[in-house]
């Protein structure tokens, strides 16, 4: 039950109304009713980002929503102070008060000359834009060949070791960006998992003389990474002929990217390797700080600034835009929308764009790990369903394997769809069939086929009497299935880094008003705790007792099993 005193009065209006018109609602009525085009024009945003980014086009109409709903949920983003949590973020203010942090990854990517930034009276955008120039001196060296391998050779081979943070954005990135790279010259790997196979496997066709490795850690105490930083510099040393000098050879072919300088040292990193960031960057956020490197050097630091300054002119589009034409602000509204009040508990990201094949996975930590919470900001229980599950794939694969459940399931899936008008691969007709069904599934999902429409196709077919009529129920579509569609000029650099704001900005946004920090990450503990102490129980073959008879029955199968 809601508690009517926790939450302001536009939210029981909107409880009001969804009691009105939420199970009535049906939007192909809207669009039957909609003789001279305006549910498109009122519910659409075409928005010019910057010159580089160019046009978004977000395109809500196919939404459960009307003037009246809009007007509410912005009511309800004015009275949960959207506005002013906005710009104590940007301001620096420790809005991540858990961890006593500010929340500032919109400094890595601030491309203003005079920008100043203060966090504990020290401005610190002299210190990211050291760091940029590092390395971008790095990545150059790298690129270029300057930097050598032991033997003196060429790098051609680039692993980062990092996970969650420090592995899904730079995954998702040089993904996106393959275009803008050379693959033939430089390669990028990524080892996050702590099964063993992960680090095996992409080290197998590797050579050591030309590889480089990127510890990727804010903390450097994540057990994943560090054990596969160690066993990385293992392969690595065993490599090398016998009387090779071993420091010098590491320090050529690891480079650390954290926060903690005493264990990157302690690693036997040397500080100059070292690409540092700092506290006030969340680890989901930091593909804009050196965590970025791998995508630095995949696709070079010009590209690399390209997309921080994408990122900056959304952050400039969030933070100057009335909230009614303010895109981030409008999906999170409607996310909120079928979050709280129709209750759907799952939302899919679906790019139709095959660079984009992580972007739903990378979202998944974005959104889940920011706004997965259940206590309020004053640590209060929050009486209403917080973030939402995050997941998809490319369309049209995600046709083929989700999608039936997506039109005529059970469960009602808002979608976002998001396509390019220009694709960086005109292969024949490629493009134009995959826009056709980019345009398809939202119009076949809002509009459905009715019992009259599926009977009028089947006689068309010739199918009549009994075979007709056991078939037609399984032929209805209901529709009414809301979708929203993100339409961008071509997928660049910088649209890249304004589509990733605006998804981290719509994180954001729900977070305020429902209340949370979503700067946080305590939900990830608890397992890692009791991983630790279950660690040393796996060392012999003596049964355990220590746990609940299910843990203890798992533990003590694997270890009567194993050959240890
Ligand atoms: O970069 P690190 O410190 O290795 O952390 C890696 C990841 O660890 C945990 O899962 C969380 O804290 C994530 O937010 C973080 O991204």
């Amino acid at each position: 039950m809601l508690n009517k005193e926790q939450y302001p009065k536009s939210f029981h209006e909107l409880v009001d109304h969804f009691n009105k018109i939420g199970s009535t609602f049906n939007i192909r009525k809207e669009f039957e009713n909609d003789k001279d085009g305006s549910r498109f024009k009122d519910f659409s945003l075409e928005t010019k980002i910057s010159d580089s980014v160019g046009t978004f086009l977000l395109d809500f109409s196919k939404n459960r929503i009307n003037h009246e709903t809009l007007q509410l949920l912005f009511n309800l983003a004015k009275a949960s102070n959207v506005e002013q949590m906005r710009d104590k973020m940007f301001s620096g203010e420790k809005i991540n008060f858990t961890e006593q942090r500010a929340v500032l990854h919109t400094a890595l990517r601030n491309r203003d000359p005079n920008a100043v930034i203060k966090v504990d009276g020290e401005n610190v955008v002299p210190l990211v834009r050291q760091v940029l120039q590092k390395m971008r001196v790095f990545t150059d060296k790298v690129r270029s060949g300057q930097w050598k391998g032991y033997t003196g050779k060429k790098i051609t081979d680039v692993v980062n070791i990092g996970i969650g943070g420090s592995d899904l954005g730079p995954v998702m990135v040089t993904q996106a960006l393959k275009n803008y790279a050379n693959d033939a010259e430089l390669r990028v790997h990524f080892v996050s998992n702590i099964d063993g196979t992960h680090m095996a496997e992409t080290v197998k066709y590797l050579n050591a003389e030309t590889t480089l490795f990127i510890i990727a850690s804010k903390t450097f105490t994540t057990q994943e990474t560090i054990t596969n930083a160690h066993s990385a510099r293992k392969w690595f040393l065993s490599k090398l002929v016998t009387n090779s000098d071993e420091k010098h050879a590491v320090g050529q072919h690891f480079v650390a990217l954290s926060t903690n300088e005493v264990e990157v040292t302690k690693f036997g990193i040397l500080k100059e390797n070292m690409f540092e960031f700092w506290d006030w960057v969340g680890g989901r956020y930091s593909v804009w700080s050196a965590i970025g490197l791998s995508v630095a050097l995949y696709v070079g630091m010009d590209h690399f600034e390209a997309l921080l300054s994408g990122a900056f002119d959304m952050d400039n589009h969030f933070l100057h835009t009335p909230l009614e034409k303010n895109i981030p602000v409008i999906l999170a509204l409607l996310g909120v929308w079928y979050n709280n009040f129709y209750k759907f508990e799952t939302q899919a990201i679906l790019p139709y764009d095959q660079y984009l094949s992580r972007f739903a996975a990378y979202f998944q930590q974005g959104d889940m790990e920011s706004n997965g919470k259940s206590v309020q900001r004053d640590g209060s229980r929050v009486q209403t369903s917080t973030g939402p599950i995050i997941w998809g794939e490319p369309g049209t694969n995600g046709q083929h394997a989700f999608y039936q459940l997506i039109h005529q399931g059970q469960k009602i899936i808002p979608c976002d769809f998001i396509a390019s008008v220009e694709s960086h691969n005109p292969l024949g007709q490629h493009h134009q069939i995959l826009l056709s069904n980019f345009f398809a599934q939202t119009e076949a999902l809002m509009k459905g086929k009715n019992p009259a429409e599926v009977k009028a196709e089947l006689t068309k077919e010739g199918l009549s009497g009994e075979r007709l009529e056991s078939l037609l129920p399984h032929k209805v579509f209901d529709g009414n299935r809301p979708t929203n569609s993100i339409m961008m000029q071509k997928l660049t650099p910088h649209s890249l880094g304004a589509l990733v704001a605006l998804y981290e900005h719509k994180i954001f946004v729900q977070g305020i008003i429902w209340n949370i920090n979503s700067f946080d990450q305590w939900g990830v503990e608890l397992g890692k705790q009791l991983a630790k102490s279950i660690l040393p129980e796996l060392a012999d073959k003596k049964p355990i007792q220590s746990h609940d008879s299910s843990t203890n029955g798992l533990i003590n199968f694997y270890k009567s099993n194993s050959k240890l």
